[in-house]
């Protein structure tokens, strides 16, 4: 948490790349490189997708070269959405952080607290999938607890709660839905979110600030994958991206 706190107030960014490589494999390798090379002055976290790499023969390999490649002062968020039994999430705690060297994980807590715990280290980050911004996210993540509220709430509330006992929790909250990303805020007021959705899913940047943003103008990390990927300047097109969101941020005191 430390390292992405440093990052976002060093570099004033508050924005994810998303390495979600596509193409064959010279062409990727070539493109990973670029795309790092050309953000990483904008860039407050990467977030290598790993179905993007696993997908591929050596894909391992390249997953950690990529990570290899970026700067170490730039966390690093392995998109893995694990979620099984604790002794399996082990393997996969040590996959991301011992094999692949990544800084923080996205985690799936359907299977309760105890699959999220085993990738909660020291200055690692965890984030659990909360409210997703995918279409039919709806049919699991609204349905209403015994106890109130909606499952996503109930996520967050554990989530929260995991953070005050462990620490290094974050939450998931797709950028397709304000509201629920206003939502969330009200329940975890000092949670980082990571935020999927702006660019190729059609989420409302400005409005997702606006709802997310913690009163000191931070909290969110808003990722985008296709956009850079597909940019004829990933550079540029990251610059802009950051402009358009330090404009809703509010002064630093
Ligand atoms: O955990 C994620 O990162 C994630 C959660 C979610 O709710 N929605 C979502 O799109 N993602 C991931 O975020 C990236 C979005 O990519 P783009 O739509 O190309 O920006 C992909 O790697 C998705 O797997």
């Amino acid at each position: 948490m430390q390292k992405l706190i440093q990052r976002t107030e060093t570099a004033n960014t508050l924005l994810c790349v998303g390495l979600d490589p596509v193409g064959d494999d010279a062409q990727v390798a070539r493109r990973l490189a670029e795309v790092i090379d050309q953000t990483s002055e904008y860039a407050a976290a990467f977030k290598p997708n790993l179905a993007f790499f696993l997908s591929r023969e050596n894909g391992v390999q390249l997953l950690k070269e990529t990570v290899q490649r970026i700067p170490k002062d730039i966390p690093v968020i392995l998109d893995g959405k694990f979620g099984d039994i604790a002794n399996t999430a082990d393997h996969y705690a040590r996959f991301a952080y011992d094999v692949v060297g990544a800084d923080g994980v996205t985690v799936n807590p359907y299977m309760g607290d105890d699959a999220v715990r085993p990738f909660v280290r020291e200055n690692k980050l965890v984030f659990v999938l909360a409210k997703t911004s995918n279409k039919s996210q709806y049919s699991m993540q609204d349905m209403a607890l015994t106890r109130g509220g909606s499952l996503a709430d109930g996520v967050a509330k554990v989530a929260s709660r995991l953070d005050s006992e462990i620490g290094g929790i974050g939450l998931v909250v797709g950028a397709t839905n304000a509201e629920a990303v206003g939502r969330l805020r009200t329940l975890c007021p000092g949670l980082w979110f990571l935020v999927p959705g702006v660019g190729a899913q059609g989420g409302d940047l400005q409005a997702t600030l606006k709802a997310g943003l913690r009163p000191n103008g931070s909290g969110l990390l808003i990722n985008t994958s296709r956009v850079l990927w597909q940019a004829a300047d990933a550079g540029a097109t990251a610059r802009e991206l950051v402009a358009q969101i330090n404009q809703f941020r509010a002064v630093p005191a």
